[in-house]
């Protein structure tokens, strides 16, 4: 028997029983700013279940349609006993690229890509549990950047398959995320998954998220200074385990990895770039090629004639960080769990192991950095970026953030085999909205 929805706030909060075991116990928090634009608010009463109370077992579907690559989650929560709150017991995630940006004047081929996404859905959810499964999509930075009229066509087409599937499609089921709940979502996950929200000595941790088109740090403040020095519109509370939360976050569009290297490039909102050639020193010196992003073609290359290397790249990098955001005094020595393209990038660098993750020092991205700009040649095999995206990940933590060189970094892909993404603190949202739980 499932427990169905309570009054937020009451219910007892249970330590977790050992570190597999995810209690599913944050369900009952409410953002200050969401509460006029509570998702999916009354749309089933108090009190009613829209799961079989007969079964134990329950899904909920959360895509993400980033800037480089559409994802699909597809969370199972079982409820044990009557008494105990729901556990997460497991994901299935899959993902397709290029994101749905990339389809701004196909915005049905880009649907079509999540069609195939949700195909996966069908066969991982039992047939009678369709209808009681919500399904939800939610597009980042990508298609902040796009026209509201191209967005919204990709939108609806992907509106259109979704309501064509047996799932339950609440309503505005598919839409643009607003940034500062991107930040916020994904911290709720971590600290969700790394055990910090239950209990009583939480040492919550901060994260950070370097996407494609933007990029998000959230931390909980524990000085009074930080909340003073802070500009409003980066503190947001939110309720949780009868705790409120006040967090800072922001998310900085334009400044992921990859609209970094347009910045760079001075490609960046240019009108005609047709025909032009954007050249830096972070690239190669011979090189010349083409790159498709957001549905645009690029052509860059390397400084054929003029510098390239470590010194002149950080220069040209640091034009597009520096002073450019907030930096928070606090955060200095603390410590951030990093996700997405730091962890990609430190992958592909050998700084950390692909499956284990790692903990890294800020300098050992700038050391991999100069080590990888001032032999360009020797890393040819890869990224012709390599090196620009080193520099800009090395000069975003310290020059953009003001971290030190001695930050420490938890790069981590999964918890207990959980993605670390902003799309569990999303279904958590979900279903509590949805009265499918607290
Ligand atoms: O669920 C996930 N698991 C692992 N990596 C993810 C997940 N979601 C996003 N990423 C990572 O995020 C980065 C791409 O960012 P994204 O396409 O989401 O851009 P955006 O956040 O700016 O819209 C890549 O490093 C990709 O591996
Ligand atoms: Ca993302």
């Amino acid at each position: 028997m499932l427990n169905c929805l309570r009054s937020p706030g009451k219910m007892a909060v249970s330590r977790l029983p050992f570190f597999l075991a995810l209690a599913f116990s944050s369900l009952s928090f409410v953002l200050s700013h969401w509460n006029r634009e509570m998702w999916f608010q009354d749309f089933f009463p108090p009190n009613m279940c829209p799961i079989n109370a007969k079964d134990n077992t329950f899904y909920g579907i959360m895509f993400d349609a980033g800037s480089t690559g559409t994802r699909i989650h597809i969370y199972t929560f079982v409820q044990k006993s009557p008494e105990n709150l729901p556990e997460l017991e497991g994901e299935i995630f899959e993902s397709v690229k290029p994101g749905l940006s990339a389809y701004a004047d196909q915005p049905e081929k880009g649907a079509e890509t999540v069609k195939r996404l949700l195909d996966m859905a069908i066969d991982a959810v039992p047939p009678h549990l369709w209808k009681k499964t919500p399904v939800v999509l939610k597009a980042t930075a990508g298609l902040r950047l796009l026209s509201e009229e191209k967005a919204q066509s990709l939108l609806l087409e992907v509106r259109e398959v979704f309501e064509e599937s047996p799932f339950l499609v609440p309503e505005d089921s598919v839409s643009i995320m607003d940034g500062s709940y991107e930040g916020i979502l994904a911290w709720i996950t971590v600290n969700f998954l790394t055990g910090q929200l239950s209990g009583q000595n939480q040492h919550t941790v901060g994260t950070l998220d370097l996407g494609g088109a933007s990029t998000q740090i959230t931390f909980l403040p524990r000085f009074e200074e930080t909340l003073k020095e802070t500009p409003g519109d980066f503190l947001t509370s939110f309720e949780m385990f009868n705790s409120t939360y006040k967090l800072y976050t922001h998310s900085y569009l334009g400044f992921g990895l990859k609209a970094a290297r347009l910045a760079i490039l001075g490609a960046l909102n240019v009108e005609a770039v047709d025909g032009q050639m954007f050249r830096s020193s972070c690239l190669p010196k011979q090189l010349e090629a083409e790159w498709h992003f957001g549905g645009v073609k690029y052509q860059y290359g390397g400084n054929k004639e003029g510098e390239t290397g470590f010194k002149p790249c950080y220069l040209e990098v640091l034009k597009v960080v520096k002073g450019k955001l907030h930096q928070p005094d606090e955060i200095r020595g603390s410590s951030f769990y990093a996700f997405s393209y730091y962890y990609d990038r430190a992958v592909d660098t050998n700084l950390i192991d692909y499956e284990k993750g790692g903990v890294l020092e800020v300098r050992d991205f700038e050391r991999k950095a100069e080590e990888v700009c001032d032999n360009m040649e020797k890393y040819n095999s890869s990224s012709p970026f390599l090196c620009m995206d080193l520099v800009y990940i090395t000069a975003l933590l310290k020059e953009g953030f003001g971290f030190r060189d001695n930050t420490l970094l938890q790069l981590t892909k999964k918890v207990n085999n959980v993605e670390t993404s902003w799309t569990l603190g999303a279904t958590f949202h979900l279903l509590q909205s949805l009265g499918i739980t607290y």
